[in-house]
């Protein structure tokens, strides 16, 4: 079944049964032809139809795209596949082993998830007489089909999609239906469609001369550079490349020069549509090493430079920008690419950011930055029970950065195509949390830039599809896009939009989290493990995730951080299972999964209290003194639930939120010490131990089964503020410097901590 939207999960639920059912009742039997002139003329109309309603048909809100049920990429050469037509396809049927050449007929239809358009095979042409054929009615002109793409890389255009110009083979070719229930040919992978000259070993012998233009046009390499260099003039990048391979495929040893231009020149049209991989090649290819072609190498070794900085292979970067700069010197570009290698190659040794100028830079346009990764303090090893995990290789103290990676992809609400849509799967019934473009962008990357599969299949998912086999066939990758899909739902990582506004706020970059409105992958911090009282807190500064440790880490220690942490242990239990299949079991968990159905109903009905206490005074200036005892007794009742062995060392959150109220109403009422105390409070509920904050001790140590959180840290802020205001200079600054530690640690980055005022502590 066809990849399709629905804006609630209920409609996409009942979408879902019924297209299964249908194409159950349906499975089997043989297609049903279509003229093509009549389906060629309805597409038309559905094309130009859809440009102009483009903007309406965006969807509003949330939608939900749901996806049929996987199945594998085609695996083998089309050299030994049979080819069948249009005519011998069957309804809801995976035609393995068979393919089909066609040739497309119609524009593109550039749907939000999909490219359409129609294609028609031999049959139309009325070749091979003796082929088991389509019966064409008279008057009629022949068989045809919708084709429907998922996951195409739009920045191909219509020359590099579906060109017209040659033919398509289409491998196993899966014939489904589409939402309204009529016939399409589905390809989920792009890998399935390989697209072939009509002079190839396959092509029908009878397609040369139906090719549109009467004979085909036999050009030299030199002619095929020249139309080359006019498409990369006008950014057909696609066409430029089909153009300079076709040079390259013409060209002879009389013309070495000629081949030497056409790997530069396509390496630079591979480049510009980010296809890193195929850049490097091509430049590297070009470099013809003679003393006279000093500036063309220098143009080759800039273009595997760049390509390679872009896969973020800082040495290799690093090597060719100094063969470049061997013999030109005094390249501007070139001297500024290794300025910024270098700084990479520091950041990825040493860990050490220039953050004030990262942060500095982005905004809500300028969102992926431009830094290397840090690894250096931890490694991949096996964990028992877990898979694999990352492990600490030195001894980390609690705020030190432990990994800083740059998504591998990421997508931000303010990107051009995004869609505010997660998937709805047809095999496990369930919502991956990510949304749809992120998978999208994930495949695009991995198609780009096929280098970085194998560290992508390396991550868990659920469908095992084609594991960890990196095949290329008929001179593709071949990505198994439903593998990619489950990757992303069980590595994915919530994010933010950085804007102007979160850079300056308190907690900006931290508190954005829970708004979801950004998503990555970052493939290496993946291998951390959940625990709900974590050893390591994240923060997203752009594309770049900061994790900085929380409590102090020995050599050898696993890391762990928090997933997603939601109050109720069966709460949060429920929702890894259905996310990440598995239950955590750390320190806190046992000791929520031990206690007894009536505590734990008399603490939520208690902690409901709490809340609606919260809600009703959030105007704190107006609490009385009866107020404040109320909200001291009812934090009472709610600590005196726990059982103090049970809980021993762990977090007792179900009061926090009540007694942050606390502190802040101490605040405004200037009882600066019962503010500190309740200060100190939240910090013992959270488990951290040696807590002592008095006139002459600042000491907070996290212990192993604590947890920090913001509200705790802005705990501290009015504690601080409230010093000031009772003129303890001295004690408010060192409060204000244990608050910047742990606003650091939560927040990533110093951005929007709230110093005070120098002349109040002077
Ligand atoms: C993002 S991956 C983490 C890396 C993973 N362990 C691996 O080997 O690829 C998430 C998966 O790790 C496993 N996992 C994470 N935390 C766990 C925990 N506390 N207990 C058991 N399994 C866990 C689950 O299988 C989960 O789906």
């Amino acid at each position: 079944m066809a990849l399709e939207m629905s804006h609630s999960l209920e409609a996409a639920r009942k979408r879902l049964t019924d297209m299964q059912q249908y194409a159950e009742s349906e499975s089997g039997k043989p297609r049903t032809a279509k003229d093509s002139d009549t389906l060629i003329k309805q597409f038309g109309d559905e094309v130009e139809h859809w440009k102009k309603e483009r903007k309406q048909s965006q969807p509003e809100g949330s939608v939900i795209t749901t996806v049929g049920m996987p199945y594998t990429p085609c695996i083998k050469s089309m050299y030994e596949l049979e080819k069948i037509t249009l005519s011998e396809l069957h309804t809801e049927t995976h035609h393995r082993g068979k393919m089909l050449i066609v040739q497309r007929k119609s524009k593109l239809l550039f749907a939000r998830a999909m490219v359409c358009a129609v294609v028609v095979d031999e049959v139309h042409c009325s070749w091979f007489p003796d082929s088991k054929r389509f019966p064409l009615t008279p008057g009629k002109t022949g068989d045809a089909e919708v084709l429907q793409l998922v996951h195409a890389d739009t920045a191909l255009g219509e020359d590099g999609l579906l060109p017209t110009d040659g033919l398509l083979v289409i491998k196993e070719p899966y014939f489904t239906f589409n939402n309204e229930k009529t016939g399409i040919i589905l390809v989920d992978h792009p890998s399935d469609i390989v697209s072939i000259p009509i002079s190839h070993i396959l092509a029908p012998a009878e397609s040369l001369l139906q090719h549109d233009g009467g004979l085909i046009e036999i050009k030299s390499a030199t002619e095929w550079k020249t139309a080359g260099n006019k498409a990369l003039g006008a950014k057909r990048y696609a066409k430029a490349i089909n153009c300079y391979s076709q040079g390259l495929a013409a060209a002879t040893p009389a013309v070495l020069d000629v081949r030497f231009d056409l790997y530069r020149n396509r390496a630079q049209a591979n480049l510009c549509l980010e296809r890193f991989d195929a850049t490097l090649f091509d430049a590297l290819s070009a470099v013809i090493g003679s003393e006279e072609a000093t500036a063309r190498d220098s143009k080759a070794y800039f273009r595997a430079a760049f390509a390679t900085y872009h896969l973020r292979a800082f040495v290799d970067a690093k090597k060719h920008l100094e063969r470049m700069l061997e013999p030109t010197p005094d390249d501007i570009d070139g001297a500024r690419l290794l300025e910024r290698t270098n700084l990479r190659l520091h950041e990825q040794a040493t860990g050490d950011y220039d953050f004030p100028a990262i942060t500095r830079n982005i905004s809500t346009t300028n969102k992926r930055v431009d830094v290397a990764d840090f690894f250096n303090k931890t490694e991949l090893k096996p964990s028992a029970g877990r898979g694999r995990g990352l492990f600490a290789t030195v001894d980390i103290k609690p705020g030190e950065i432990v990994v800083c990676e740059k998504a591998f992809c990421a997508v931000f609400d303010t990107d051009e195509h995004f869609i505010r849509t997660a998937t709805y799967g047809a095999r496990n019934q369930t919502i991956t949390p990510y949304p749809y473009v992120l998978w999208k962008a994930a495949i695009t990357k991995l198609h780009r830039s096929p280098s970085a599969l194998s560290k992508i299949v390396a991550l868990t998912g659920e469908w095992p599809g084609l594991g960890e086999a990196c095949l290329k066939i008929d001179g593709t990758t071949i990505v198994d896009t439903f593998e990619i899909h489950d990757i992303v739902g069980r590595n994915g990582y919530a994010s933010c939009t950085p804007s102007k506004q979160q850079a300056d706020t308190i907690f900006g970059y931290c508190g954005y989290i829970n708004e979801t409105s950004g998503s990555g992958i970052w493939s290496y911090a993946s291998y951390l493990n959940h625990s709900c009282v974590p050893s390591v807190e994240r923060c997203p500064v752009g594309d770049l995730m900061i994790y900085r440790a929380v409590k102090p880490i020995a050599k050898g220690e696993e890391l762990f951080a928090c997933y997603d942490f939601l109050d109720g242990v069966e709460n949060r239990h429920e929702e890894q299972e259905r996310v990440w299949g598995f239950i955590c079991d750390c320190m806190l968990c046992v000791a929520e999964v031990l206690e007894s159905s009536e505590t734990k109903a008399k603490r939520t009905k208690l902690v409901e209290a709490a809340k609606a206490f919260v809600d009703d005074h959030s105007l704190m200036p107006n609490s009385d003194q009866a107020t404040v005892t109320r909200a001291e007794m009812l934090v009472k009742r709610i600590k005196s639930t726990y059982n103090d062995k049970k809980y021993e060392g762990v977090p007792r959150t179900a009061a926090l939120e009540l007694q942050y109220w606390l502190t802040r109403a101490y605040h405004h009422r200037k009882d600066s010490k019962r503010c500190l105390a309740s200060t100190a409070e939240m910090f013992r509920m959270l488990a951290w131990k040696s807590v002592k904050l008095d006139a002459h001790n600042v000491i907070l140590e996290p212990g192993k089964g604590s947890r920090l959180s913001v509200e705790a840290v802005m705990s501290l802020n009015w504690s601080r503020n409230s010093m000031v205001l009772d003129g303890k200079a001295g004690l408010s600054l060192k409060l204000s410097n244990k608050q910047k530690e742990l606003y650091i640690m939560l927040n990533g980055v110093a951005n929007g901590f709230p110093e005070i005022p120098v002349h109040l502590v002077a």
